[in-house]
Order: structure tokens, then sequence, then C-alpha cells
């Protein structure tokens, strides 16, 4: 899978670089690119952004550096991209869009900083491949970076050959659309706390059935709505 990133400010993906996806990225598993938008700008100021049309506060990026920058990007591959732009004003991001998104050859993520991008951006990058708004969660950020890493991360573990065991891929909270189980290790008694005794009994069918019944109490308790879906 190859991964884009524009961002006015690329070295906030050198984390990238390190653990999970640091090591998927030297096998060759992903190719993430990370890319300053102020190399498609022209005047000695490297300008990105300008005052809003119609008044308001705040700057808007402007149009043309995402123009040539995802004209130059979408040119590098021969598959289609699909465009994410991180915005407060986007779909939710699920598990199920990672799972969706882990799918696509080549991804390309827009970062917007100050009030937002151009609009008509989003318009020109449909000409180049799909586009999609997407939104970390009902808060707001100052810009694109911390949503576009936690969505790469979300995704780029979805690429087999990341996760070493594809199994505990299955095991996490969302991928059944219920919170995980509690987990336990060594010591067995810790400051006088015990683990769970099922779980130290061998009887693995009694330990999963025991999982399962803390899967749904958590549920109920912290994410009500994920059991009214
Ligand atoms: N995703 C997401 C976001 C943002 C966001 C995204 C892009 C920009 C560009 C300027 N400000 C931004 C905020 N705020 N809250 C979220 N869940």
């Amino acid at each position: 899978m190859r991964i884009d990133v524009v961002s006015i400010f690329p070295s906030f993906f050198d984390a990238l670089e390190v653990s999970l996806l640091g090591k998927a990225r030297g096998a060759g598993l992903l190719d993430i690119r990370v890319h300053d938008l102020r190399d498609w700008t022209h005047d000695r100021h490297r300008t990105v952004d300008d005052t809003p049309y119609g008044g308001g506060a705040g700057m808007v990026m402007k149009p043309e550096p995402w123009g040539e920058a995802l004209d130059d990007i979408a040119r590098d591959t021969s598959e289609r991209p699909v465009f994410v732009f991180p915005s407060p004003a986007g779909e939710v991001f699920r598990q199920s869009t990672a799972r969706e998104l882990a799918h696509a050859p080549h991804l390309v993520f827009g970062c917007g900083r100050y009030e937002g991008i151009d609009e008509r951006v989003f318009a020109e990058a449909a000409s180049l491949g799909e586009v999609r708004l997407i939104s970390l969660g009902d808060y707001v950020l100052n810009g694109g970076e911390v949503a576009a890493m936690a969505m790469i991360e979300a995704i780029g573990r979805l690429v087999p050959g990341v996760v070493g065991n594809p199994q505990s891929l299955v095991e996490e909270s969302h991928e059944d659309g219920l919170l995980e189980y509690p987990s336990y290790t060594k010591p067995a008694v810790w400051r006088g706390r015990e683990v769970p005794p099922i779980l130290l009994s061998g009887n693995h069918g009694a330990i999963a059935a025991w999982r399962r019944e803390q899967q749904l109490e958590r549920t109920r308790l912290r994410r009500p709505d994920l059991l009214a879906e």
C-alpha cells in the first residue's frame, strides 16, 4: 500500500518511522511518503494561506499549492488514489472505515491547517480520484495531522503482514462490535489483587465464555450506543 501525506508540518510524521509502521515500511509492506505542501509554492515567502472571501476570522489554505501537489502525487502511481482530508465536517472515522481504506492501493492524506482548505480543492481532487472528508470525532483540533496519524496507524496495521499475529486483530475492541475483554499477566497476585481465577483454570471453553460476558458487560456500561447499532 502506498500512502502519501501532504502537510505544512511534515516532521510531525517522523513518528511513522518507528515501531510497527516503521518496521512495515522497512519490510516494504507500506510505502509512506510525507511531503511539505510548501514545496509546491513559488513565492519567496512560500505562501500557503490567504484571507477568506466573505470575511470571517482566520486564514484559508490557498488552492494553487494543493492543486499542484495532488496532481504530482496522483500521476506518480497508476492507481486512482483515495484522497482523505481530515475534517471536523467529515464522516466519523470508525474501525469499519479503517478496514475499508486498508484495501485502497493508494491513499493520499491532505492535512489542512488554519480555517481549512479552499473548497475547490476537494472538487479538483475528485477529478483525480475518490475524495473522503473524515473526522476523528466531535471535538476540535488545530489541523489535520493528529487525525491523519491516527487514521494511518489504524489503517496501516490492518495491511496483511504488518501485525505479526493476525489473530490479535480479531480479538480487539470494535472488531466484533464490542469492547475488548480485560487482560491480565503475571504475577497472579499483585498488591493483594488477584487475577480472576477462571483465567488460571485451563478451561478454555469457560474462559472464552467469561471473556465474552466481560465484553458484553463493558460495552453495556461504557458504550451502550454500540449495542443499539
Ligand atoms: N479530522 C479531524 C478534526 C479536526 C480538524 C481537521 C482538519 C483541520 C484543519 C484546520 N483545522 C482542522 C481541524 N478537528 N476535529 C477533528 N475531529
